[in-house]
């Protein structure tokens, strides 16, 4: 085992991990510019913003040359991808800043799967995906099943734990697999990160929310993407938590899932995120 697993054993030192990088969040305000799908724009802007960070939904690759470089990270996330907004991906991944990608129903198209697998070749910091989609970007498999669900996963978090290892080792990036249990691999080590409630589900475009935040976290923490995907999924997971405790369905959630993230504090934060290293 590398450096750290010795305090990441240890439940409490996550508590405090996750509290310091939402501070720091906060105290920053990450500059994330989001090449992200339509559906998800509104989501993933609000989450960024109530967590403390600064989104920028800039999609011209004119420009990327003048605005990405000014970025703390870069979010790309192919939800509705076309070939019009593919250069400009390519060319924001490029451009030097840590990144993340959201490889949304990879398996959906030959051309869906060709350009991630493109995109995974420009190194992102970190992958996150739902079950399926890291099950079909580990072996590069447009769907046949029939089972498919498109930007839904139609298997559990733990279905994908082998493929994330074998993907995080292929392409250097830290790959992170949503689910009941979300987790997170650099292709040694695993850490669970278990906060969330089953109705995030049933918002759309939680899953691209929660890789936006990544994206904010590890523009403070570049050097230990591993930390910075387990706390940011942890955190709004837990926003998730206690958003429910005052909602009736999936709009409501919505709405207080955000408020929570604005309002977590320092005794929520260290007392309830759920953050452990498998061993
Ligand atoms: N069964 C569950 N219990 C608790 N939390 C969950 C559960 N399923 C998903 N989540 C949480 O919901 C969020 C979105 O994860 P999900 O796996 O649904 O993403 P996704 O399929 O990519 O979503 P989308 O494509 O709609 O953006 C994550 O924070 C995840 O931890
Ligand atoms: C529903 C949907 N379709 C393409 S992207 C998206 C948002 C959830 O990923
Ligand atoms: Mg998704």
């Amino acid at each position: 085992m590398d450096d750290g697993a010795k305090e990441q054993r240890d439940p409490a030192w996550w508590g405090r991990r996750a509290w310091s990088l939402l501070s720091a969040v906060r105290a920053r305000a990450p500059l994330v510019q989001c090449i992200t799908n339509l559906v998800s724009m509104d989501i993933a802007a609000n989450a960024l913003l109530a967590a403390g960070a600064s989104p920028a939904m800039v999609h011209s690759l004119r420009e990327v040359p003048d605005f990405t470089p000014r970025c703390d990270a870069v979010y790309v996330n192919v939800g509705t991808l076309s070939e019009d907004w593919l250069p400009s991906m390519r060319a924001a991944a490029s451009a030097g800043r840590p990144w993340v990608l959201d490889p949304v129903a990879a398996a959906a198209s030959g051309f869906r799967m060709e350009a991630c697998v493109e995109l995974l070749a420009l190194r992102p910091a970190v992958v996150r995906g739902n079950a399926s989609e890291i099950l079909a970007l580990a072996d590069r498999s447009v769907a046949a099943a029939s089972n498919f669900k498109g930007a839904d996963s139609s298997h559990e978090s733990m279905d994908a734990l082998e493929a994330a290892k074998a993907l995080a080792l292929s392409s250097g990036a830290v790959v992170a697999v949503s689910g009941a249990v979300d987790f997170i691999t650099n292709g040694e080590k695993v850490v669970g990160a278990s906060n969330g409630v089953p109705m995030m589900q049933k918002i759309t475009a939680t899953g691209c929310a929660v890789t936006a935040l990544i994206a904010a976290f590890v523009a403070i923490e570049p050097s230990d993407a591993l930390v910075a995907a387990a706390c940011a999924l942890a955190i709004f997971g837990l926003a998730g938590e206690i958003g429910m405790e005052s909602s009736k369905g999936p709009a409501s959630l919505r709405m207080h899932l955000i408020d929570t993230l604005y309002f977590l504090d320092e005794e929520m934060v260290t007392s309830r995120v759920r953050i452990a290293l498998r061993p």
